[in-house]
């Protein structure tokens, strides 16, 4: 099985490069101005162009408004909406239709009950990405912290077109174990291939990705 490859926050050209130099198999534009991987519409339509048929781009939205996202689909040249905010299975559908675009719906994850809320989205949701329930407060992503992967392992992604991924804490040496326990189809990262808070090290995306790649 070749394994899905997501590096989320991407807002440089290096560092975008670095993802498909890896053979990551999409790139992930945050569309929230509170993360510190938030991307203007100028820095997505740049970096979109960059991209186009070499990666997939996922446009991540935390219950953005209409306006904001079809900005952001126009700018960048969309291939799939991340919507990461409390997104109803109605509001997902309605957007997937209208832009004609899979739209992944995240999910945060700390008890068994947060992974059967996934249900609802069964046909609306092109893949459900299982995430880390973070602080009050703090930012919904992006976070670096874990859950426990005993609570998706060996998810049945029936109903989810392009299945389901894994996010929240993953990292170069954390990655392989993480596939290899869950059986997750994708994997996501953010700032486990980060030198700091919104700077991605090529270095660790390389890592990342070779891991991903190799089952522990
Ligand atoms: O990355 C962000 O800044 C972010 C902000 C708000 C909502 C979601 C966000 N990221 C979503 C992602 O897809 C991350 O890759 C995912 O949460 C995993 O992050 P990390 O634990 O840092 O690898």
């Amino acid at each position: 099985m070749t394994i899905g490859i997501k590096i989320c926050g991407i807002s440089t050209a290096p560092s975008l490069e670095a993802c498909i130099k890896a053979q990551a198999s999409h790139v992930g534009f945050v569309f929230f101005p509170k993360s510190p991987r938030h991307v203007t519409l100028q820095q997505a339509a740049v970096l979109g162009a960059v991209a186009a048929g070499r990666i997939q781009r996922v446009g991540l939205f935390v219950d953005a408004d209409d306006s904001t996202i079809a900005e952001a689909v126009a700018a960048a040249k969309l291939d799939v909406l991340q919507l990461h905010g409390s997104e109803t299975p109605e509001r997902v559908a309605q957007l997937s239709a209208r832009h004609g675009l899979p739209a992944w719906k995240a999910l945060s994850v700390a008890s068994a009950e947060d992974v059967a809320r996934a249900d609802a989205y069964r046909g609306a949701a092109s893949m459900v990405l299982f995430d880390a329930k973070t602080p009050k407060g703090t930012l919904p992503g992006g976070m670096g912290l874990a859950f426990d992967w005993k609570l998706v392992a060996g998810y049945r992604a029936g109903g989810f077109a392009q299945g389901w991924g894994l996010a929240g804490g993953l990292g170069p040496n954390n990655v392989a174990e993480a596939i290899t326990r869950t059986g997750a189809p994708l994997v996501d990262c953010s700032s486990g291939v980060e030198s700091s808070a919104g700077v991605k090290d090529e270095t660790l995306i390389a890592a990342f990705c070779k891991a991903a790649r190799s089952p522990a």
